[in-house]
């Protein structure tokens, strides 16, 4: 009897071996402090037949750790010791997600990790743009306003740019705008959150979420939270990084996003894309409401028309930043 429900148990936890088509998905920067949790959740969905882990140390621990989960997905590791270690890490991969790179500690801004990451999130997409150029890349290292731009400027010199596969991140903003206002609304709903991620041009859109009363203080200050949410943790963290175990959640719901896509869902979501949406002002990229199917971006809406007062307002200041973190990194690539 014991024995039975046992079986029947371990039956029901297997993975099925039903499960559709073939997605390999790569993590560069895997041993870090984004990287290991989220390949751990990589590992945990069962939509990822392989999992590639790259990062220039610890890789091989941290794929033999997770891969003795049993789910449906076969682990590799490799570091930048191993003999062509990025390039099989690479081979194949429909999605690259990436938090390679330095983190912040107090005090400092996303921009002032321009130095350090700007060069490793270059290089990396070189190698994405020569081994899996069809590949969507998922690009979470900072500053994405620059990082961005950059991997764009890379896929377009090695004549392979879509832009409809080059996401930067922003899904942590809209984890925490959902958390942060879950408490007053008695449940956990979407939130979006549009513009950049860094500072003033991260935009909640509290004015979208139905049933929400705000007054203009709870407003401005939830928005600021959400603004600055990165900071918080960085200053509770005291020199030990900046967020993981959060953006490992917001990064890993992202990629099941695609992943749902590719297997024929419509999907919306919210990232930093190339758009047109603000030529007018000279911007090219934007976070906004995007739906995407198996080729990446299908389609971009434009901002919804309903927005406040309050809000378009914090979208014409973000502008100008934008516009200086896009140039930034468009200038990196072309002057390396
Ligand atoms: N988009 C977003 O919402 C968020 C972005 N971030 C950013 O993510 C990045 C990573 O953060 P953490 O994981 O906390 O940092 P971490 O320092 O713990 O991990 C970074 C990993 O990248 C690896 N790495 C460095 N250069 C590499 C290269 N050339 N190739 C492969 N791997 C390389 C390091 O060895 C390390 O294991 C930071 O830039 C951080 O600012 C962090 C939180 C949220
Ligand atoms: O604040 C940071 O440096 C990391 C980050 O992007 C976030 O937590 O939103």
């Amino acid at each position: 009897m014991f024995a039975t429900r046992c079986a029947a148990k371990i039956a029901a936890r297997s993975f099925s071996t039903a499960a559709p088509l073939q997605s390999k998905v790569a993590v560069l920067g895997a041993a870090g402090g984004i990287g290991q949790p989220l390949s751990l959740l990589l590992k945990a969905n069962p939509r990822v037949t392989d999992l590639g882990l790259y990062d220039i140390h610890n890789t091989p621990g941290v794929a033999a750790d997770v891969g003795h989960i049993n789910t449906r997905s076969i682990v590799t590791g490799y570091t930048a010791k191993d003999a062509d270690g990025l390039k099989r890490t690479l081979q194949g991969a429909e999605l690259v997600v990436i938090p390679a790179g330095v983190p912040r500690k107090p005090g400092m801004t996303r921009d002032d990790l321009f130095n350090t990451n700007a060069s490793i999130v270059r290089d990396l997409a070189q190698a994405c743009a020569e081994t899996c150029p069809e590949a969507k890349l998922l690009i979470i290292s900072n500053p994405v306003n620059s990082t961005v731009p950059i991997a764009t400027e890379v896929f377009k010199k090695a004549g392979v740019y879509d832009p409809k596969r080059i996401f930067g991140v922003t899904s942590l903003d809209l984890v925490r705008a959902s958390r942060f206002i879950a408490d007053k609304l008695g449940r956990v709903v979407d939130v979006p959150v549009v513009g950049g991620h860094a500072g003033i041009t991260i935009i909640p859109l509290f004015s979208q979420v139905e049933g929400l009363a705000l007054t203009n203080d709870e407003r401005a200050a939830l928005t600021h939270r959400v603004q600055f949410g990165g900071d918080e943790v960085v200053k509770a963290k005291d020199g030990a990084g900046s967020a993981t175990l959060s953006m490992a959640f917001a990064g890993a719901r992202f990629a099941d996003s695609l992943l749902r896509a590719s297997a024929g869902e419509d999907v919306l979501e919210w990232a930093f894309v190339r758009t047109d949406l603000f030529k007018n002002e000279g911007l090219e990229f934007f976070s906004t409401y995007i739906k995407i199917d198996k080729n990446g971006v299908k389609e971009i809406l434009p901002l919804p028309a309903s927005i406040s007062e309050y809000e378009k307002e914090l979208v014409k200041n973000a502008i100008p930043e934008l516009k200086k973190s896009e140039a930034k990194g468009t200038a990196f690539v072309a002057g390396n």
